[in-house]
C-alpha cells in the first residue's frame, strides 16, 4: 500500500546526502533509524533498545538514550525550523540542523525491554538555532529528561 504524505517521519524528508546519522539516518543499515513526528505541540518517536543496549542488567545504556533524544531533538528542531518559516519539509532549500549542544539528566534506571516514547517539546527558535525539550518515557514513568540546542549549518558548511 502506498504511504500517505501524513505517515511520513520528519526524518524520511532528510536529503540522502544527510541520511546516514547513526541516530536518525534511514540509509545507516546499523543504526536507530529513529522516526520523529508530530503529536500535537509536542513530537514523538517510539525505539525499543536491542538485548546488547545494556547498562547494568536489565537496564537501558545511557549514552543509546542521549542519542534518541539528541535525535528526537534534532528532527523536532528541522521539522520546527520548516514551520517557521511556513513551509513544508519537502520544501527547498532543505534546512540542515546539527547538535550544539545536548543536556541528559537520567531521573530513574530506565527498563530495558520496554518500548521508550520519546516526546518534544520546542522552547525557542531564534534565528539558525531551535532549542528542544525532550523527555523519555518508559513503563508510565519519565526516566529521562533533556534538551537539545539545534543550530543549522552555516552556508559554508553545506556540501549541497
Ligand atoms: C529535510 C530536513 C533536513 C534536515 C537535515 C538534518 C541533518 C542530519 C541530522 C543529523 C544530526 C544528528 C545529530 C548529530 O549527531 S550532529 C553531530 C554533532 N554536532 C556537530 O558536529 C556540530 C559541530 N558544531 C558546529 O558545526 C558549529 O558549532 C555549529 C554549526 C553547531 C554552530 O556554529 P555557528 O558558528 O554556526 O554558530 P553561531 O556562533 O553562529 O551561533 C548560532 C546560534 O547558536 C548558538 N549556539 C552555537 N553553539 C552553541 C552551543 N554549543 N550551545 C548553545 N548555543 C549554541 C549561538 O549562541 C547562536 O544563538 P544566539 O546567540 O543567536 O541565540
Amino acid at each position: 500500500m502506498q504511504r500517505r504524505m501524513s505517515d511520513l517521519a520528519f526524518q524520511d524528508y532528510y536529503p540522502d546526502d544527510v541520511s546516514h546519522c547513526y541516530g536518525c539516518g534511514r540509509l545507516n543499515e546499523h543504526g536507530i533509524q529513529l522516526k520523529s513526528r508530530w503529536d500535537g505541540e509536542e513530537s514523538v518517536a517510539y525505539y525499543t533498545p536491542k538485548p546488547y543496549h545494556t547498562a547494568v542488567p536489565g537496564y537501558v545504556y545511557g549514552g543509546m538514550l542521549a542519542s534518541l533524544i539528541d535525535c528526537h531533538g534534532t528532527g523536532t528542531a528541522a521539522a520546527a525550523g520548516y514551520r517557521a518559516e511556513g513551509r513544508t519539509m519537502d520544501s527547498q532549500p532543505p534546512l540542515r540542523y546539527v547538535t550544539a549542544a545536548l543536556n541528559v539528566n537520567y531521573l530513574r534506571p530506565t527498563p530495558l525491554g520496554d518500548p521508550l516514547e520519546v516526546r518534544g517539546r520546542v522552547k525557542e527558535v531564534k534565528g539558525r538555532k531551535v532549542v528542544v525539550e525532550a523527555w523519555i518515557i518508559a513503563g508510565g514513568e519519565v526516566c529521562v529528561r533533556g534538551e537539545v540546542v539545534a543550530v543549522q549549518l552555516p552556508e559554508a558548511m553545506r556540501q549541497s
